[in-house]
């Protein structure tokens, strides 16, 4: 578990547990030492013909350096505890913030939650708590059997035996608990999983009710409850059978040195003080025995966080051969360059072979019927996924080359899914360039039609947006995520329309907002409302994932083709 914990540790907090490692197992040491110096001192005083005194001396000693010794570890352990919890949430944060949007399906996000709120600030225990008996429990042991040597070096063997017998019965109980705990966690991550459907599900069960709706949660739960009966009865056999090894050792030892005493081999005062340190050894091991349950609950988490971990992120290529120089349809210089970019979802291929630029400054549309790879091609130039094959270029470099910083530094985006954070509207939209002022921030939420909704809320820019930005309209949400790309001014804008939300006012501002970032750098908008583009600088129609026409609105609507469809379709939809 140690090992685990210091490899998905960043250096600094490994380096902070690997000193607490080090003063706990002083301590256990010491503590060791000063419990085979009690056996010697009590062999001591009852045998006449030696003196207990400089046992004692060196007793006094070693019993100070350990509480020294062990004040610093304790001292030291909490802080340890809690710097490891939050190095663990920022490497998980940093870590998911890498990875493919595929990976997140709604198991693993289950599975995220429950590991990001529950399992890290249980981990913090490990350090702060457990990690002493459970050192103690090893350590201290084999520390005192080889003081035991200074009065009989056979007992010292024999101790070291029953350490590791014991050690190694503690483990395969908890191995096999440890299986059925991961069955329990995966039938709680089912019912987290069913909860969530069922939570969001709501509106559609109570416009649409039917009996079994809630079916799947019942028994995703009735399993939860049964795993969890069976993983807690796996400790019950577990303690039974290490607590049954301590006292056949304890016995065996006991008969071990009646058989050296009858065998004249030992004198009794030295099997009594052989006898009281091994007495307090099984009470340490007897103790470190009742944190297994613990250590196994912790040991749990630590494997479901490494497993994470190790999910492999977006790879970061350091190199990639030049390509040829590209010039965009204007002649202007390219922004963006998407060169044969094919993709697919598992395999289903959506976009084949798909190649256009984006000038540095201008806007472009992309239009296509519905399904036909529009927001996956967005997607991709924000780099959610990467190609299945192709590259794409921003200002020359390849995405996979640039780190997120910079990624996210070039692009803005207002798409279908976006998400506020729980906070303000202001900070919501202050996320697009933190060090502006109150003045800009203002004026990018009056651009984006949200000066009625602000002057109609009490705290104005202050009001909360809820989590997700819940007690907000869709339309209000999309609203503060135009602001917020309004007010980033990035050399990128993505801008979906967003069917979800759209209703005339939004479109106008959508439009609006597309013109105005076009005029400092690249748009490229998902349209739904051709009307909105008929002064694009270049459209892009896109059908069945592959580019069929592309060119301004004058030039396309007076050709045969796609666009002629989409056109004709539009106008007979619009009022
Ligand atoms: N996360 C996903 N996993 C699997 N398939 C997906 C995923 N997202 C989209 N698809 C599929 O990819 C294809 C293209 O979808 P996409 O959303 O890119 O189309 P679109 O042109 O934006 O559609 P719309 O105009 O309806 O939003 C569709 O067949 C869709 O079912």
């Amino acid at each position: 578990m140690l090992r685990t914990l210091y490899r998905i540790l960043p250096p600094a907090a490994a380096g902070q547990l690997a000193a607490l490692t080090a003063w706990l197992a002083a301590a256990a040491v010491l503590h060791g030492i000063a419990l085979g110096l009690v056996g010697i001192v009590v062999t001591a005083s009852l045998d006449s013909g030696s003196s207990a005194t400089p046992w004692l001396v060196a007793l006094g000693t070693v019993a100070l350096g350990f509480v020294i010794v062990q004040w610093v570890a304790q001292m030291t352990a909490f802080r340890v505890g809690s710097g490891t919890a939050r190095a663990l949430h920022l490497r998980l944060g940093d870590h998911l913030a890498q990875l493919p949007l595929s990976w997140f399906n709604p198991t693993r996000q289950a599975g995220i939650i429950d590991t990001a709120t529950t399992g890290v600030p249980q981990l913090m225990s490990f350090p702060a708590i457990l990690l002493r008996p459970a050192l103690t429990a090893l350590v201290t042991p084999a520390a005192a059997a080889l003081t035991l040597a200074l009065l009989d070096w056979r007992f010292t063997l024999a101790v070291l035996a029953a350490t590791a017998l014991a050690w190694y019965v503690s483990r395969y109980a908890s191995r096999l608990a440890g299986v059925i705990d991961a069955r329990r966690h995966r039938t709680s991550g089912e019912a987290t999983n069913r909860v969530l459907e069922y939570a969001s599900r709501q509106p559609l069960i109570r416009t649409d009710q039917r009996p079994d709706d809630a079916s799947a949660l019942h028994s995703a739960l009735e399993g939860v409850r049964r795993a969890s009966l069976r993983s807690a009865g796996t400790v019950i056999p577990g303690l039974l059978l290490f607590g049954l090894t301590l006292n056949i050792l304890f016995a065996g030892l006991i008969a071990f040195g009646i058989a050296r005493v009858t065998g004249e081999s030992l004198t009794v005062p030295g099997f009594v003080g052989v006898i009281v340190v091994v007495a307090r050894l099984t009470a340490i091991a007897a103790a470190g025995a009742e944190l297994a349950a613990g250590l196994r609950l912790q040991h749990g988490i630590l494997t479901r966080l490494a497993g994470i971990l190790d999910t492999p992120p977006l790879p970061r290529i350091s190199e990639v051969p030049a390509g040829p120089s590209v010039e965009s349809p204007g002649g202007g210089a390219v922004l963006v360059h998407a060169d044969r970019v094919s993709f697919g979802y598992d395999h289903t291929p959506v976009l084949a072979e798909v190649s256009f630029t984006l000038p540095r400054r201008g806007l472009t549309a992309l239009v296509g019927p519905s399904g036909s790879g529009k927001t996956t091609l967005v997607r991709l130039l924000a780099r959610f996924w990467d190609p299945t094959s192709g590259r794409i270029l921003l200002d020359g470099v390849d995405l996979r080359t640039l780190d997120p910083d910079q990624l996210a530094g070039g692009i803005a985006t207002v798409l279908q899914d976006d998400y506020l954070l729980d906070s303000t509207i202001g900070e919501n939209i202050r996320l697009g360039r933190p060090e502006a002022s109150e003045a800009e921030l203002a004026a990018a939420a009056g651009a984006a039609g949200l000066d009625t909704t602000i002057a109609g809320l009490p705290d104005g820019l202050d009001s909360p947006t809820g989590p997700g930005g819940a007690q907000l309209s869709g339309g209000q949400r999309q609203r503060v995520c135009i602001a917020r790309a309004l007010l980033k001014a990035a050399p990128l804008t993505l801008l979906d329309e967003a069917t979800s939300a759209l209703d005339p006012e939004n479109t106008r501002l959508i439009s609006a907002a597309a013109r105005r970032l076009a005029t400092t750098g690249s748009v490229l908008v998902i349209a739904h409302n051709l009307d909105t583009i008929t002064h694009a600088d270049q459209i892009l129609v896109l059908d069945q994932g592959r580019i069929v026409q592309r060119g301004t609105h004058a030039a396309l609507t007076a050709q045969p083709g796609r666009y002629q469809d989409l056109v004709r379709d539009h106008a007979g939809s619009s009022p």
